[in-house]
């Protein structure tokens, strides 16, 4: 089979293969009892029946109604498949349910009707009204398309929605917005060839025009050819894009000297020789599915200086309605609005317009596996998998609604919308997006140790970007420059500092750390030797207030990485010992980990010095902590080391640190299941809420929980934090990933705010003495 081929047999293979299609029905409430089923079904299924008899507008307080579209086609222009029939269109309507799903978390039914009589068609969708928050008509040929959706629009009090007309033109507008920009184009001169004059075509060119497009730069071509005053088989609405150019016959023709091609027609209808006769810097939309009007690598290997789009997912720049319609759906049904308007259009168009040319999330380079997408050509609007698209554009249509007074639900906490947003797609790290706002608000200076690899330098670019640190690199110059210049990072006027070239300040550095070690074996020849060590630099470089914090570690063991920094910067005052701690967010919130890093088999003593170390820690985050020191027993129920000290640790606490909420030992169950611990042991002062720090008896333990929970329970790892430093130092583990850099850095900058916040309240103290 070649690989055409055995691409066809592995769509078919995906549709098939075990439960047939690609949705399901998922009940939403618990069914696991007989009075569950009482609850969910008669008799007590009566109730909410009868409130809604009673006021109808409670269908949306007591079901699926608020969050339920029903996405309707009748078959008639399947993709660019044509009129294949409703049966044929299910696989369509059942992947625009799927991605409503994925990306809005709308719930859909696909509704595939029989029938291409308008009245028919509209009666239908019309009584369906009770059951939907929304309809999203799907590849329904022109002109009945545009019949129907007038009058469903007029007719019914939700919104509904031509996605093939309206998402189309949203999306490929913000794109011809951009692509004109890069190109260096204006809207208003440019000159456009429009091939396909259907539902699509016709709403995608209505776009245009109000984006300010002239309507005389305008040919547009249906299937018989262009459209022209003189033709007797046009209706009035593709008569008005007839154009009066004499000199226009054929494609072709048209195609010479044009800025923008746009294609919403069928595959292969346009060739290499064409684009090479259009105007300089072109633009060219493909837009047809599954084939575009022209193969993608053809077009660009026709021009260098093209804009190349197409509707497919296989290729950069993917205009395809994809971006819009599980957005625009979700800010109309959250306010309740009674229609999707041109204002709420409009507000999509520049949402979608304006991400494009904000920093990429590292995430999505990621899923797409590209190391650094940036506004361009190869880039000209967001990509499908980015998650910023549901708040950005969900609430500009949201806002657009309540602004143009079609929601019947007004949003007031649009920051309470947002974390409502994401929560939608599981994304609920609202503690590490705090804490992202939190770097933010005061970004510090971060020396990278290990600033010649592309890890450190994206993650160094993103926190610059995001204004989160201003990074300083510190590495062979020459060798930086050219992974930033080969992995097309800017990182603008970033300090890169060689500390092999700096030979005055190593030697200052290197008496420094010989004064300090040089009764501890340390010769100054020995001292000057280390400094050109990047890690014993970075550290004096934070010792010395050069830097706020320092990251390292991706390229070198933990031991080998933390030393420079206890010998040069050492522990807080009062703290005779570091600690290492793990953030993880699983799906039921925050839980803290320790010792994950550095102690192997604590002491009792040891336990409650890292526990205060985290307590404290945690606290700087906003978080209240509530501690459990775990084992293997619980509260006396076994003898042995580690019940023995792991208790004796725990009564050291309550005496030490009475206000501290901590209990144990216990085991990690009961720590994290508020029922079981008061089921068990009533008396516990942990009862009440599920732990959310735990303290480890031995490293063993902490390590390998922390792995397992991130393998097989998929719970995201921040740290290892290193606790208890005197100035910020923040070890990354061996290969971390650019998201984990990006985490630490953080992390490290929070730090230093801290610290720097604590260093300036001791001077003043001691300067009022
Ligand atoms: N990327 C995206 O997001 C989207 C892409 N599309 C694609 O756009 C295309 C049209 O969809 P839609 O508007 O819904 O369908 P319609 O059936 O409403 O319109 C199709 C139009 O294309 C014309 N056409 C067909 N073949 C040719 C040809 N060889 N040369 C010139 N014109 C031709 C038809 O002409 P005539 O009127 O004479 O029959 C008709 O005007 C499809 O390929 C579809 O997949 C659609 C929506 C979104
Ligand atoms: C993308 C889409 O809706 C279409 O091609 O019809
Ligand atoms: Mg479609």
């Amino acid at each position: 089979m070649n690989k055409s081929s055995n691409r066809k047999q592995d769509a078919l293979n995906y549709h098939s293969n075990g439960r047939p299609g690609k949705i399901q029905v998922v009940p939403t409430k618990p069914t696991n009892s007989q009075r569950d089923l009482t609850l969910a079904y008669s008799p007590g299924v009566a109730e909410p029946c009868l409130r809604i008899a009673e006021n109808v507008e409670d269908v949306y307080k007591y079901t699926a109604k608020s969050n339920l579209v029903a996405v309707i086609s009748n078959g008639t222009a399947v993709l660019g498949l044509g009129n294949i029939g409703p049966e044929a269109s299910k696989p369509v309507m059942e992947g625009k349910g799927l991605l409503f799903k994925i990306y809005a978390d709308i719930d859909v039914f696909d509704l595939e009707v029989n029938t291409q009589n308008v009245d028919e068609f509209v009666n239908i969708v019309k009584a369906l009204e009770p059951t939907f928050g929304g309809v999203n008509l799907e590849d329904i040929s022109a002109p009945t398309c545009f019949e129907i959706e007038r009058r469903l629009k007029a007719e019914m009090n939700i919104p509904v929605m031509h996605d093939d007309q309206h998402g189309t033109a949203i999306i490929s507008g913000a794109a011809l917005m951009n692509a004109c920009e890069i190109q260096g184009k204006k809207l208003d001169k440019i000159k456009m060839v429009v091939n396909g004059a259907g539902a699509a075509a016709v709403s995608c060119t209505k776009m245009y025009l109000s984006l300010g497009v002239k309507k005389e730069n305008v040919v547009m071509f249906d299937i018989n050819g262009v459209l022209t005053p003189q033709r007797d088989d046009l209706d009035e609405l593709r008569m008005q894009f007839a154009t009066q150019r004499t000199d226009v016959t054929t494609l072709a023709d048209a195609m010479k000297g044009a800025d923008v091609f746009v294609g919403l027609s069928a595959g292969n209808v346009v060739t290499a020789d064409m684009v090479v006769s259009m105007a300089k810097n072109p633009i060219i939309f493909a837009m047809a599915n599954p084939e575009p009007e022209i193969n993608y690598d053809v077009a660009k290997a026709a021009r260098k200086d093209i804009i190349m789009a197409t509707g497919r997912s296989d290729f950069p720049n993917q205009v395809n309605n994809v971006l819009g319609f599980p957005y625009i759906f979700r800010g109309a049904l959250d306010v309740r609005a009674t229609a999707i308007n041109e204002e709420m259009k409009i507000a999509a168009v520049k949402a979608i317009a304006e991400m494009a040319k904000k920093p990429v999330p590292e995430a999505v380079n990621l899923a797409y596996n590209i190391t650094n997408l940036k506004f361009g050509r190869d880039y000209i609007i967001p990509k499908p998998m980015d998650q910023r698209l549901i708040t950005e554009v969900s609430s500009a249509v949201a806002r657009a609604a309540i602004e143009s007074g079609v929601a019947r639900k007004v949003i007031t906490d649009w920051n309470a919308y947002h974390e409502e947003l994401l929560s939608r797609l599981g994304n609920n790290n609202k503690l590490l997006r705090d804490m992202t706002n939190k770097a933010k608000q005061e970004p510090k200076r971060i020396v990278f140790a290990e600033a010649d690899t592309y890890k450190i330098l994206r993650a160094a670019q993103i926190v610059k970007d995001e204004g989160v640190a201003t990074p300083i690199l510190l590495g062979d110059v020459e060798r930086i420059k050219k992974i930033m210049r080969e992995n097309e990072l800017d990182l603008g006027d970033v300090q890169i500092i060689d500390p092999k070239l700096e030979t005055e300040r190593r030697q200052e550095f290197a008496e420094y750390f010989f004064k300090k070690r040089q009764r501890r074996g340390i010769t100054l020849y020995e001292a000057e030797k280390l400094m050109t060590d990047r890690n014993y630099y970075g550290a004096c470089m934070v010792q010395f207030g050069e830097a706020d914090a320092l990251i390292s570690g991706l390229t070198k063991n933990y031991a080998t990485t933390v030393k420079p920094a206890l010998q040069i910067i050492g522990t807080e005052e009062g703290v005779n010992r570091v600690a290492g701690m793990y953030l993880m967010i699983t799906e039921k919130g925050p839980v803290f980990f320790g010792d994950t890093t550095i102690n192997v088999n604590p002491t009792a003593q040891e336990l409650v010095d890292i526990t205060v170390l985290m307590e404290r820690s945690i606290a700087q985050l906003n978080i209240k902590p509530r501690i459990a020191v775990l084992s293997y027993s619980n509260f006396g129920s076994n003898e042995g080391e580690i019940p023995e000290k792991t208790r004796e640790a725990v009564r050291i606490l309550h005496e030490k640190y009475p206000d501290m909420i901590v209990d144990g030992e216990m085991q990690a169950n009961f720590a994290l299941n508020p029922r079981l611990l008061a089921e068990n042991f009533e008396f516990s002062t942990l009862n009440g809420k599920p732990a959310n720090t735990l303290i480890f008896p031995t490293l063993e333990s902490g390590n390998i929980a922390y792995k397992l929970l991130q393998e097989i329970g998929g719970a995201e790892a921040v740290g290892p934090i290193l606790l208890g430093m005197k100035k910020p130092v923040h070890v990354l583990q061996l290969g971390s990933s650019v998201r984990e850099i990006v985490n630490m850095v953080t992390i490290a900058v929070i730090d230093a705010q801290v610290k720097c916040a604590q260093s300036a309240d001791q001077s003043k103290k001691r300067r009022s003495k």
